[in-house]
This record gives structure tokens, C-alpha cells and sequence, in this order.
């Protein structure tokens, strides 16, 4: 099992923010975490990551609870799980070539990592992967002079780079047009399936969900609202899950205007 929560919970700063949660990610698993905007998602995938401690239940990672571990055990850990953020945090003075190489990090020796720091290294690799979300020419750029959208696809390309066999995404394309935020999906979903790494990503547009994903939790005030196949997800579900809220921004497409569904 790859991810394995056990009524896991979560408080931050008093607030209840994950009620107990009870979920499992087998290996190779693509799941798609979809809710209104404050469900907890977030906080959710910094839960699964070892982000946040749970205060009741237990989290189980790649087949060992992260708390139990000692901080070398811990590092090797998180060496193998790749985490993409809505807003990737990327050093200002950085060029892309070191920010993506950094996905390697936790891999390597205090020595080597250091040494990869001040020279990059394995840039051939490092194109590839920046290639794969069309950003062969970035190279060199510092990460400062970089949009909104191309620096999620450089934090993209960072864990196509580091190959993780847990990939946790948050909005990894909400920066993106919806040409590109569909590609990009679809990148990440064909990567995962084939190295056989598992995949949760939180999308706030659920056609892009349900285009991509075989799997589609529905998380709402911190509860799982439901946890389903794709083809058992109802408009009524998805009416409760976001009632009072609009389910994807308004710039991305409506159902059934081009997006295609992929098989996951
Ligand atoms: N450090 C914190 N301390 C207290 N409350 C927090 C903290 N971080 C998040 N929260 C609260 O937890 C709830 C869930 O936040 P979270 O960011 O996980 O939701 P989300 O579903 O990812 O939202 P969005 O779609 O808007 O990004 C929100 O009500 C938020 O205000």
C-alpha cells in the first residue's frame, strides 16, 4: 500500500481542520482529491506527505508510519515521495537547471547534494524533463524572471526529474490554461502509469478530474463527502459536494467542450 490513513486527524492552531480520515492508495493508484475551496485538501496531502503530524489515528507511507522513524530514516522516506505545490517554492536567484536538479536532493549525500548545488549536473536528464512540459528553452532562466504557470511546470518537471513512487500534487495546474492544464494532467497520469508510482492530486476543476482519474474522492469540511470510480461520481454528488460554491473557475471549459477522458 502506498498511502494508508487510519482515521488519521488534524488540528492546526486549535482548529479541527481533517476529521478522522480512513483511506488507502494501493500501489499504482491514480486518484483525483476534488472539494470546495477550505474542504482540507491542502492539508490533506501535507498529511499524507509528513507536511503535518496527525493528533489522532496514524499514517502509514510506503509501508512505514513517517512518525516512528528517526530523522535519516525519515529523510530516505521523503526521499521517495515527490510533492508538487499550487505555488512551487523556487529560490528567487535560482536557475531552473538547479531548482529542477534539486528534485534529487534527498537522494544523495550531504556531499554530493552540495556539489549538485553549485554545479548542475545530469543536465541532459534535467532538459528532458523540462521538455516534457514545453519548457525546453528555461534552461538557464533565474526562477524570479519566470510566470505563475511556468513556475508550477518547473515544479512539474522537478518530480519528473526525481522520479518519486508517491507523487502528492496541490493545484499542480491552476496557473495553467485549460490547453495546457489538460496536457499537463495527462503528462503526470502518464509518467505515474508508467513507472508504477502512485498519484493523488487535488484539482479544483473536476473535469479535468473526471477526465483523467479512475478514482475521485469528494473531500468537504475536513470529511470524505465520498470515495468513488469515476463512472459512480453523479451530478448529485457533485452538487452536494460544492453546494454553494462553483465547482471549477470560470475560465475553464464546461463539460464536454474538448477535454477528453483518458484512459487511467
Ligand atoms: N495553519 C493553519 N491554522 C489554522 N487553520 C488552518 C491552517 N491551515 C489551514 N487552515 C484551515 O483549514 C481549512 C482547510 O484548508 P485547506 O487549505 O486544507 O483547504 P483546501 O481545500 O486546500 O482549500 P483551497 O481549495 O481553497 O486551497 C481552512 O478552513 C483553513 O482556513
Amino acid at each position: 500500500m502506498s498511502l494508508r490513513l487510519d482515521a488519521a486527524s488534524l488540528s492546526l492552531n486549535g482548529h479541527r481542520i481533517l476529521q478522522p480520515l480512513t483511506l488507502q492508495l494501493a500501489q499504482g493508484e491514480q486518484v483525483a482529491l476534488i472539494g470546495p475551496s477550505g474542504a482540507g485538501k491542502s492539508s490533506l496531502l501535507l498529511l499524507a506527505g509528513s507536511g503535518h503530524r496527525p493528533d489522532g489515528g496514524n499514517v502509514q507511507l510506503l509501508g512505514q508510519d513517517p512518525w516512528q522513524l528517526r530523522a535519516p530514516a525519515l529523510r530516505r522516506l521523503r526521499s521517495r515521495i515527490g510533492s508538487v505545490y499550487q505555488h512551487p517554492p523556487l529560490p528567487a536567484l535560482q536557475r531552473v537547471v538547479t531548482a529542477i536538479g534539486a528534485g534529487q536532493l534527498g537522494q544523495l549525500s550531504t556531499l554530493a547534494a552540495l556539489r549538485r548545488l553549485l554545479w548542475p549536473q545530469d543536465v541532459a536528464a534535467i532538459r528532458d524533463a523540462l521538455q516534457r512540459v514545453q519548457l525546453g528553452d528555461k534552461l538557464w532562466q533565474r526562477c524570479d524572471r519566470l510566470s505563475g504557470g511556468q513556475r508550477q511546470r518547473v515544479g512539474i518537471a522537478r518530480v519528473l526529474y526525481q522520479q518519486p513512487e508517491l507523487l502528492l500534487a496541490d493545484e499542480p495546474v491552476s496557473a495553467l490554461d485549460p490547453r495546457l492544464a489538460d496536457d499537463t494532467v495527462a503528462l503526470l497520469c502518464a509518467d505515474a502509469r508508467a513507472r508504477g508510482a502512485t498519484l493523488l492530486v487535488s484539482l479544483h476543476s473536476v473535469e479535468l478530474a473526471l477526465a483523467h482519474f479512475p478514482r475521485l474522492i469528494g473531500l468537504r469540511d475536513g470529511q470524505i463527502a465520498f470515495d468513488l470510480p469515476r463512472a459512480e461520481v453523479t451530478p448529485s454528488l457533485l452538487t452536494a459536494l460544492y453546494a454553494g460554491e462553483q465547482p471549477a473557475t470560470a475560465d475553464e471549459p464546461a463539460l464536454g467542450s474538448g477535454i477528453r477522458i483518458a484512459p487511467c
